[in-house]
């Protein structure tokens, strides 16, 4: 179902050196698994005869119990899609390996042996295995099967999967065998581990689990070993971890005293699709594997995973100072340089009463407290149109007050209306030349206006509006330098409810976050916004979830709106059709304004500024990315 891919990570109770009983734990978890539509079930380092075995895994009779229960597996196996890998021991040409078997339907794919055998303080391998770093190019008898077996083996299917196997200490290597595997087209990572607890130990294995995950751009799948292994010396903990490209999709309870499986869907396609825009990737070499191809696993019929509705905004509130202010830091040293390049005190920009302006002001401020600048240098204008209502202009005005920086009121009726005349313009059509000469006519007294006090514009436009050409060509499109472009409305809203923790704006701000957004170009009866953008254009929440899947995983159309509809409850899918129709009509349309934005600063993965981030010509057609929508 659109490249995702159920995947699980077991911790079964073990009982050490009983593999007869472990194997059952084993088998019931498989078989559940198979009912949950799990395509690969892994499970720890030499799980069937437990880890921590000790010497008794120089006994003749570990081995063979282990081959027998190994057995029944494979043989419970038979007719089911769905692949185990578990942890066992192998002797071959006369020498002991710590190995990962590959099982689907009544066959070992293949046997991957450990490389990297820790052998400090309580770990002992080389006592009784070798490395299997050598190990290529071979093939193993076992169970009557004649296996593939070595460090070169890549499994994969005839649909997204390609999976690598590494076997705990590999992770902590220098060089981890995985980082050969991704570049040899691996994009899910299997480590079948040991790791005992030791203080602040967890959370390093789980960054770096994650940090893996980020670097080769896959899915890396953790699974070590539980509670029931042997408590003489070390406790293992049952640490079990699913992570996607830097992210934690699930992650295990550890210390439990059950049979414990964390699953996640993957998206796999979103994985390959990011690598072929990866330089490092392109860069990198492959090298000589085996590919041992396996039958399509089962596919999910239902997805269980969380899509993030609001992908700009961060959803840990622990985090939140910490994001704004970094966000609110990178946007002040953009202008900071700006400012101290040209050497110049003193910035002009519009104040609506809307969020984009709010929020450019205040990162302003910012900038001019880090430079010790004197803030009566922020000419704050308010510039009443024909739409202008009360309640912006009082916000506008109360804001700027309470920073304390220059406020200066500026009408432009008047001039709109000579503007309407000298263009041979009927005042009372309320269309786009009505809509745009009062936006213009504002840009040009900020410009205006900052040639007089040695000063530049700040622009306020956000990503969102960038996006979608919401803005007029050369009126509110243009500045000297834009603060906002790099962010989407969805974020705007949040940095700005942040700052409302100083109680000196707190009411003011609060008061615009509540206003409906409106360029408030139209008259309007009764002093009430008139023109609601969110109507008009569509929620903007929608818009940056398209944005954001369009851009950051170049994901296809009928994959946004599947997400989409996920993601949202309270919208149909008609209505998600309806305004993701506008947003990709819009998105290629409205290029050529993007052609020519003005520097601004970049403050997330996603900028459309097309000196970096987004070039694309002025004039591509839509046609192939709504053809889902006829
Ligand atoms: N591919 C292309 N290459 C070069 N030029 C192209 C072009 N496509 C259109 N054009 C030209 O550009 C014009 C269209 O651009 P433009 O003049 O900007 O006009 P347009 O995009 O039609 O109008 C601006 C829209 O933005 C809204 N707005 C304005 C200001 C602020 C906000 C806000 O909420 O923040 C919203 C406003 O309500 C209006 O609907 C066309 O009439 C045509 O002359
Ligand atoms: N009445 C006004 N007074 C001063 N500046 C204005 C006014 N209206 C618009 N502007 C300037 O034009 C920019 C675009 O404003 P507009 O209201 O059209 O949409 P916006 O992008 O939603 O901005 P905001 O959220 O700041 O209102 C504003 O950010 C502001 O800099
Ligand atoms: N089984 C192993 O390879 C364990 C070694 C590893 N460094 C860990 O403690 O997780």
């Amino acid at each position: 179902m659109y490249g995702f891919y159920r995947i699980a990570a077991s911790v079964p109770k073990v009982q050490i050196a009983n593999s007869g009983k472990n194997i059952e734990e084993i088998i019931d978890i498989f078989k559940q698994e198979s009912e949950n539509e799990t395509s690969i079930v892994l499970f720890p380092e030499l799980c069937i005869t437990g880890y921590t075995v000790g010497d008794l895994f120089l006994n003749q009779n570990l081995l063979e119990s282990q081959n027998n229960a190994l057995e029944k597996l494979v043989k419970k196996s038979i007719g089911i899609s769905t692949i185990a890998i578990v942890g066992i021991v192998v002797s071959f040409e006369h020498r002991l390996y710590n190995c990962a078997a590959v099982i689907q339907n009544g066959k070992i794919l293949g046997i991957v042996p450990k490389s990297y055998l820790p052998n400090k303080n309580e770990f002992y391998e080389k006592r009784y295995f070798q490395s299997g770093l050598r190990l290529k190019l071979k093939t193993l008898k076992l169970l009557s099967q004649e296996i593939p077996f070595g460090v070169d083996l890549l499994f994969s299917d005839e649909n997204d999967i390609t999976f690598g196997i590494e076997v705990c200490e590999d992770l902590w290597s220098i060089l981890p065998p995985s980082n050969q595997m991704a570049i040899n087209g691996a994009n899910m990572i299997f480590n079948l581990s040991a790791s005992n607890e030791l203080v602040g130990k967890s959370s390093y294995r789980q960054e770096l689990v994650k940090t893996q995950s980020a670097r080769l751009v896959c899915a890396y799948i953790y699974s070590s070993s539980g509670v029931g292994e042997s408590s003489s010396d070390t406790i293992f903990s049952g640490d079990a971890l699913i992570c996607e490209y830097g992210s934690i999709l699930a992650k295990s309870q550890r210390f439990c005293l059950e049979n414990q499986t964390i699953r996640a869907d993957v998206d796999l396609e979103k994985l390959i699709w990011l690598r072929n825009h990866e330089s490092y990737f392109g860069d990198s070499i492959p090298s000589d594997v085996r590919i041992i191809k396996f039958e399509s696993t089962v596919r999910i019929s239902k997805l269980n995973r969380f899509i993030d509705k609001h992908p700009f905004v961060p959803s840990d509130e622990k985090i939140k100072k910490e994001v704004c202010e970094e966000i609110t830091n990178i946007q002040a040293h953009g202008l900071i340089k700006r400012l101290t390049h040209i050497n110049s005190k003193k910035v002009v920009i519009g104040i609506s009463g809307g969020l984009d302006s709010t929020l450019a002001l205040l990162a302003t401020y910012k900038a001019f407290e880090i430079l010790n600048l004197d803030v009566k240098g922020i000419i704050a204008i308010t510039m009443p149109g024909f739409g202008t209502t009360s309640r912006t202009k009082s916000n506008a005005i109360k804001l700027c007050e309470a920073l304390g920086v220059t406020i200066k009121e500026i009408p432009i009726s008047e001039v709109s209306l000579k503007e309407f005349e000298a263009i041979g313009h009927d005042k009372d059509i309320h269309d786009v030349t009505y809509e745009n000469v009062q936006a213009r006519a504002r840009t040009s007294i900020l410009m205006n206006l900052a040639n007089k006090e040695g000063g530049i514009v700040i622009g306020t436009g956000d990503l969102s509006e960038i996006a979608l050409g919401w803005c007029t060509y050369n009126g509110d499109h243009m500045s000297m330098y834009s603060l906002n472009s790099g962010i989407p409305k969805t974020l705007i809203s949040y940095l700005v409810e942040y700052f409302t923790y100083k109680q000196e704006i707190k009411e003011v701000l609060t008061d615009i976050l509540n206003t409906p957004i409106s360029p408030e170009l139209l008259p309007h009866d009764s002093d009430k916004i008139s023109q609601e953008t969110e109507t008009i254009i569509g929620p903007y929440e929608l818009h940056d979830f398209f944005l954001y899947h369009f851009i950051r995983y170049g994901a296809k159309p009928e994959k946004i709106l599947f997400l989409a509809s996920q993601a949202f409850d309270e919208y149909s899918k008609e209505e998600i059709k309806k305004w993701f129709d506008i947003f990709v009509k819009r998105f290629f349309t409205q290029q050529f304004k993007r052609n020519a934005i003005p520097d601004g600063v970049k403050v997330g993965t996603i900028s459309l500024s097309p000196r970096a981030d987004w070039r694309m010509p002025s004039d591509a057609s839509f046609q192939e990315w709504i053809k889902v929508l006829d």
